[in-house]
C-alpha cells in the first residue's frame, strides 16, 4: 500500500471534521475532495482517483467501523481496522448485529426508514446505498439526439448503455473522465442522475406553455423540462441561493436554451406571474435519503430534528410556489428521499390542506443496484 497516499486519506478526513466544525458544517464531501485536490496539485490523477475511493468508503462504513474499533474512535483508529484485512468486511452479513450497524447506518435513519420500507426492504435500500454510485448522463435533445451521442461515445470505447426509463439518458458503467469530451463542451451532454431526469419529465411542458421551477438550485430540472418545448413558450428559474442562480444561467445559456427568465426572490416580476403557471415544480430540499451514495457522509448528519426541520420547510415552500399555479395549471413535488414522511405523507398533507388532487399515481423509486437513486414524485391539480 503506499504510505504517500494513505496519509492523504487521513489528512482529508481530518480537516474535513475540522472544517465542519468551522465556518462550514454543512460542507459537502465531493466539494470538499476537489478543494483539496487543488490545494495538492502534485497528487496525480491515480493517486487522486485511489485517495477518493478510500474516503468515501471509510465515510460509507464508519458506522460498522465504529463497532468493530477500539475508543477513540478517531479516524487514524478506524483506518487501521480498515486498511488491515478485509475481515471487516464480513460483518456485514453477520446478523447477530443490530441492522443498522452492519448496514452501516445511524441508528435513527434506519429507524426511519425501516418506519417507511419495513425491515427488509431498509436493508436492502441501506446495502444498496452503500454502493459506489454509477454515472447517469442526459443528452440534450435541443442539439442532438440520444441514438448520436451513444454512437459517438461506443466509437470512443466509452462503456455506455441507454437508460430504460428516461427517454434522453445514459449510464456509463466505469469511470470516465467527461469534462474533456467535444459532446461534454459543445453542451450536447450533461451529468444527471436518471432520477433527476425522471423527475423532471414529469413537468410535460409543451411549446408556449409556462413554468415555474420554483427551488431551481443550479437548474438541473430546468434543463431537462426546456428541450421538449423548443424555446416557445418559458421556464422560469427561481431560488433562494443566488450562486445557485449565476450556475443556472451559465448552464442554460451552454444548452442553447433561450426561453427562460432567472427569478431571485426579490425579482419585480414574480408577483406578476401568480396564477400564470401552467406548470409549477417543487424540487425541494430534504434529507436525501434516496442519494445518499453519491455523499455517503450525509447519512451520519441525519437526525430527526433536522427531518421535522425538513418537513415544515416542505410545507412552507409548496404554499408559496402553489400561489403561482393558474386554475388549470399541475404542481409537481419531488423529493429524492425514500421517507414516507416527506413524501407520501406530504402529499395527503397538501391534497387535505389545499383541495387538490393526484393527476395521476406517484412515482417512487427506491435507489437501485447499479442503477438510479431513490426518488419521489407526484402531480397535483386543484379540484
Ligand atoms: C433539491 S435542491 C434543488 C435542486 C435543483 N432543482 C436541481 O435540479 O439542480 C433544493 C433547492 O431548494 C432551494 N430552496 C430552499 N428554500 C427555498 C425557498 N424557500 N424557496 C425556493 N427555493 C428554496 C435551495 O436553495 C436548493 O437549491
Amino acid at each position: 500500500m503506499n504510505a504517500t497516499r494513505v496519509r492523504h486519506v487521513e489528512s482529508a478526513l481530518i480537516r474535513l471534521d475540522q472544517a465542519r466544525r468551522g465556518e462550514t458544517p454543512n460542507l459537502p464531501l465531493d466539494l470538499f475532495l476537489r478543494r483539496y485536490f487543488q490545494a495538492h496539485k502534485f497528487l496525480d490523477s491515480a493517486d487522486r482517483a485511489w485517495i477518493s475511493e478510500k474516503t468515501y468508503e471509510l465515510y460509507r462504513w464508519r458506522g460498522l467501523l465504529d463497532h468493530l474499533t477500539p475508543q477513540p474512535h478517531s479516524w487514524a483508529n478506524r483506518m487501521r481496522t480498515f486498511f488491515l484485512n478485509d475481515r471487516w468486511r464480513s460483518q456485514t452479513q453477520n446478523d447477530k448485529l443490530p441492522h443498522n450497524v452492519r448496514c452501516s447506518f445511524p441508528k435513527e435513519l434506519f429507524a426511519r426508514m425501516e418506519g417507511s420500507l419495513g425491515t427488509k426492504a431498509a436493508i436492502k435500500v441501506s446495502n444498496v446505498l452503500n454502493e459506489p454510485p454509477l454515472t447517469f448522463l442526459r443528452v440534450n435533445t435541443l442539439k442532438i439526439s440520444r441514438d448520436k451521442v451513444f454512437s459517438f461515445l461506443l466509437a470512443k470505447s466509452v462503456a455506455v448503455e441507454k437508460t430504460v426509463s428516461s427517454k434522453s439518458g445514459l449510464m456509463l458503467s466505469s469511470k470516465q473522465k467527461l469534462l474533456d469530451l467535444p459532446e461534454y463542451k459543445l453542451g450536447y451532454i450533461e451529468i444527471q442522475d436518471e432520477s433527476s431526469q425522471l423527475i423532471a419529465q414529469q413537468v410535460d411542458a409543451k411549446p408556449g406553455q409556462h413554468v415555474l421551477d420554483f427551488c431551481a438550485g443550479s437548474g438541473g430540472k430546468s434543463l431537462c423540462v426546456a428541450p421538449p418545448m423548443l424555446n416557445r413558450g418559458h421556464v422560469y428559474l427561481h431560488d433562494t441561493r443566488d450562486t445557485k442562480l449565476s450556475k443556472s444561467r451559465r448552464r442554460m445559456r451552454k444548452a442553447g436554451i433561450t426561453n427562460y427568465t432567472i427569478l431571485p426572490p426579490s425579482h419585480p416580476l414574480l408577483p406578476k406571474l401568480r396564477a400564470k403557471m401552467d406548470w409549477v415544480l417543487v424540487d425541494a430540499p430534504c434529507s436525501q435519503s434516496g442519494a445518499i451514495r453519491r455523499n455517503p457522509d450525509m447519512k451520519w448528519a441525519y437526525s430527526d430534528d433536522r427531518l421535522w426541520r425538513w418537513v415544515a420547510q416542505q410545507r412552507e415552500i409548496f404554499e408559496a410556489a402553489l400561489k403561482y399555479v393558474k386554475d388549470d395549471g399541475k404542481i409537481v413535488y419531488a423529493t429524492c428521499s425514500v421517507l414516507d414522511e416527506e413524501n407520501a405523507q406530504q402529499v395527503r398533507f397538501f391534497c387535505e390542506k389545499f383541495g387538490l388532487y393526484l393527476s395521476r399515481p406517484p412515482l417512487h423509486a427506491l435507489p437501485q443496484s447499479r442503477g438510479m437513486d431513490g426518488f419521489f414524485c407526484a402531480t397535483m391539480e386543484r379540484r
